[in-house]
């Protein structure tokens, strides 16, 4: 039985009178393929912000399982989430614009290097061959996401799907334990999610990794998630494998008039 490496108790945020996430409770595996539902304004992407560290609980517990040890993270600023395995992709593509599809993936890849500030000034050895290493990680990323042949194009001339594979790559820089993808097909075409499924399934079993993912295409969620977490008004309502969330009452009711 894999171990749980994300535990989240009682997890509240309020923006003055509107609660986003209410008393949200989730426990998740190692390894996991998670989707996380629900309609526009549910409080999915909040949800996510809270898990990031890019806002604070107004009250609740979230705590990740590191070395057999529960460290709470709620609260905690997105770097040293980061910085404890955990990387996320946005609803709103954030490439940096005047950068190759390389640069973007190396730059992320800069907190795992080991020299100093002395050795990049004075190009001592360890700088290059550190600098090596980014470039060959960098490179076998972008072969893994399909666009190692577009490695010198500016990001932001990239179709859009190729885009968000670059997000996916930039992700797995850090090289997560956790991975967060924030609508990750939204403005794909049938064919690019297609090919973003099978790199999400591609990428948890080749890097073990955790993966939870919001997404609106049901296709794709039912297809991939192992289990599914539904919000609706800030709550959870359900929560399942995808046959079970498929027949689940309150999920058609929240669904009511939108296609599962
Ligand atoms: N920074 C904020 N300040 C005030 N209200 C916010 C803020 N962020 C989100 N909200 C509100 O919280 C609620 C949940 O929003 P959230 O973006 O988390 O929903 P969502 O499920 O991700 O929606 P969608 O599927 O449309 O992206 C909405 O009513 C939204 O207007």
């Amino acid at each position: 039985m894999a171990e749980t490496i994300l535990e989240v108790k009682n997890l509240t945020k309020n923006f003055g009178g509107l609660c986003a996430v209410s008393n949200v409770n989730m426990e998740i595996k190692e390894g996991e393929l998670i989707g996380l539902i629900g309609p526009n304004g549910a409080g999915k992407t909040t949800l996510f912000n809270l898990l990031t560290g890019v806002y604070e609980p107004s009250s609740g517990l979230i705590e990740l399982t590191k070395d057999n040890q529960q460290i709470q993270i709620g609260g905690l600023k997105p770097y040293k989430i980061t910085g404890l395995g955990v990387a996320r992709t946005f609803q709103n593509i954030r490439l940096f614009k005047t950068m190759t599809v390389l640069e973007n993936v190396k730059v992320a890849m800069h907190k795992n290097i080991r020299y100093g500030t002395i050795a990049a000034i004075l190009r001592l050895p360890i700088y290059y061959s550190e600098e090596k290493w980014v470039e060959e990680k960098a490179c076998d990323l972008l072969k893994e996401v399909g666009l190692y042949g577009k490695r010198n194009e500016m990001a932001t001339n990239l179709p859009y799907g190729e885009q968000r594979r670059l997000e996916i790559a930039r992700a797995l820089a850090i090289q997560p334990r956790i991975l967060y993808l924030d609508e990750p097909a939204a403005g794909m075409n049938p064919q690019e999610t297609t090919e973003l499924t099978q790199l999400i399934h591609h990428v948890r079993d080749k890097y073990k990794l955790t993966v939870i993912l919001i997404e609106h295409d049901m296709s794709l969620v039912m297809s991939i998630c192992e289990r599914i977490y539904v919000l609706n008004y800030g709550k959870l309502i359900a929560s399942g494998t995808p046959e079970e969330i498929q027949k689940d009452p309150f999920v058609i009711k929240a669904y009511l008039g939108e296609e599962m």
